[in-house]
């Protein structure tokens, strides 16, 4: 008999899964706790155990570099795991040594590292024998700057740069570690009613609170949204508010007519394109969502299919996004929602922020000012396109949209704080600017930016 409790068990093969085939945590834990039944309470011990390990592997490895007295990369990567795990249960969950290195040993064992056993037993130990604060000022004794924030928080020291940086364009660096505090706290999970198909107004007379920012948004109470049978079937969906403003900023920037054209240029996995295609729907307007990758474009079918196959459901096409605009074809709004480094979701993807580093930024920012092209190109005159990112990162963000307006004199910017603040549930308290930008610290959303372009007759 394992004497692993099932929870850490789990937590523990999710981790080496995030490690060894760069799996995403959001989407193989809940797979794993369903295959292994967790009761609910272990469910939440499990997320706890991976999302918070995730979140601060960098401040973990810094502790355990001072009780181990040697550099994490040099441990062994399946002992290194075994170890954070054991520092987030010990400094950020206080669980009581002797069931932390008891279950510790047993887990290096399971991972065939049984010559390890005493070096975990003796690291984590060391670890026990001090106070999460007393660590926490250790673990930055000699540090400052950027270089400080970095392990205090657990971000890598590029990231704290590139928020900051961000801030700064608002003038409001004074609120960087508002905000990289705000990535290490778990979101409470939103949900999106889709117009047409359900009612959020009625999900909250049924006991779901109500959203923050968004309109159509109510919060899951906790556990499996897809227990609800809205979110089974497909009418009500799990989406980040900012997302939800980001969609709603573009399908009610002015009044429908019917017969529009809609493009979703970049749709995977489909979210704002179900938000759309429910907007759409509702006003006669056509929704082509375009997706790259054939797995993703999947999701996106997925994510639709509650719209049916008739003529007007919205169709999904696969391909590069590049190619709109060579045939002549125009639609009257499109969502340009480009893949970027996604550091405004950091909350969500708790891996995410040990996996990107600066060259990946120059490659995207690449793709990204092509994707602007086409989507000026594809772009009716006189109709809106919404150019959104879930990064603040300002290469991503507004010196993009400088470089494409400079690139294209019939492009014309929107007043986009306007725009979001006429969708949403309350005051964003959006600074006047040609773009806006979502805030976790401030909005309690993704860091998600827009901005609403429109194009004058060439
Ligand atoms: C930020 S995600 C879009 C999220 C989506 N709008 C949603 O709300 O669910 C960006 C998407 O762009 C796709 N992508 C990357 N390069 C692309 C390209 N050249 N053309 C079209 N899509 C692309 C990625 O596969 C990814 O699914």
């Amino acid at each position: 008999m394992s004497r692993i409790q099932p929870a850490r068990r789990v937590a523990a093969e999710v981790l080496a899964a995030v490690r060894e085939s760069d799996a995403y945590a959001n989407l193989l834990l809940p797979a794993r706790i369903r295959e292994a039944q967790l009761n609910p309470a272990d469910a939440g011990f499990a997320t706890e155990l991976v999302y918070g390990t995730l979140r601060m592997q960098g401040y973990y490895d810094r502790v355990l570099e001072l009780a181990a007295r040697r550099p994490a990369g040099r441990i062994d990567p399946p002992v290194l795991d075994v170890l954070r795990l054991g520092a987030h249960q010990l400094l950020g969950m206080r669980v009581a040594a002797h069931a932390v290195l008891d279950e510790s040993v047993e887990l290096v064992r399971r991972a065939r590292k049984s010559s390890a056993a005493g070096f975990v037993n003796g690291v984590l130990r060391t670890v026990s024998r001090e106070t999460p604060e007393s660590w926490r000022e250790r673990a930055v004794a000699g540090l400052s700057g950027s270089a400080r924030l970095a392990v205090a928080s657990s971000h890598p020291e590029w990231v704290v740069d590139a928020l900051r940086d961000a801030l700064a364009l608002e003038g409001a660096e004074g609120e960087l570690e508002a905000l990289l505090a705000a990535d290490n706290d778990a979101p409470r999970v939103a949900l999106v009613a889709l117009p047409g198909l359900a009612d959020a107004t009625r999900l909250e007379a049924e006991g779901l609170a109500p959203g923050e920012v968004s309109p159509l948004a109510v919060r899951s109470g906790g556990g499996d949204p897809a227990r609800l049978p809205e979110v089974a079937a497909g009418r009500v969906r799990v989406q980040d508010e900012g997302s939800q403003l980001a969609a709603l900023a573009l399908s009610r920037a002015r009044p429908i007519a019917a017969g529009e054209r809609w493009l979703d240029l970049c749709a995977g996995p489909g979210g704002k394109a179900a938000l759309l295609a429910a907007e759409a729907a509702a006003a006669g307007a056509h929704l082509v969502a375009n997706e790259l990758v054939p797995a993703r474009a999947g999701l996106v079918r997925n994510a639709v299919r509650v719209f049916g196959d008739g003529a007007d459901a919205p169709e999904v096409v696969e391909g590069d996004g590049r190619r709109f605009g060579e045939a002549g074809e125009r639609f009257d709004r499109i969502l340009l929602d480009a893949p970027c480094t996604g550091l405004g979701a950091l909350r969500r993807r708790p891996e995410a922020r040990w996996r990107k580093s600066p060259d990946d930024l120059a490659a995207l920012v690449a793709l990204q000012a092509q994707l602007l092209d086409a989507a000026v190109a594809a772009l009716a005159p006189g109709g809106v396109l919404a150019y959104v990112t879930c990064s603040p990162h300002p290469a991503e963000t507004r010196e993009q949209v400088r470089a494409a307006l400079a690139r294209h004199p019939e492009l014309r910017t929107l007043d986009t704080p306007a725009a979001l603040e006429r969708v949403a549930r309350r005051s964003l308290g959006l600074p006047a600017a040609d773009s806006a930008q979502l805030w976790p610290h401030r909005h309690g959303t993704d860091a998600m930016f827009v901005q609403l372009l429109t194009r004058v007759e060439a």
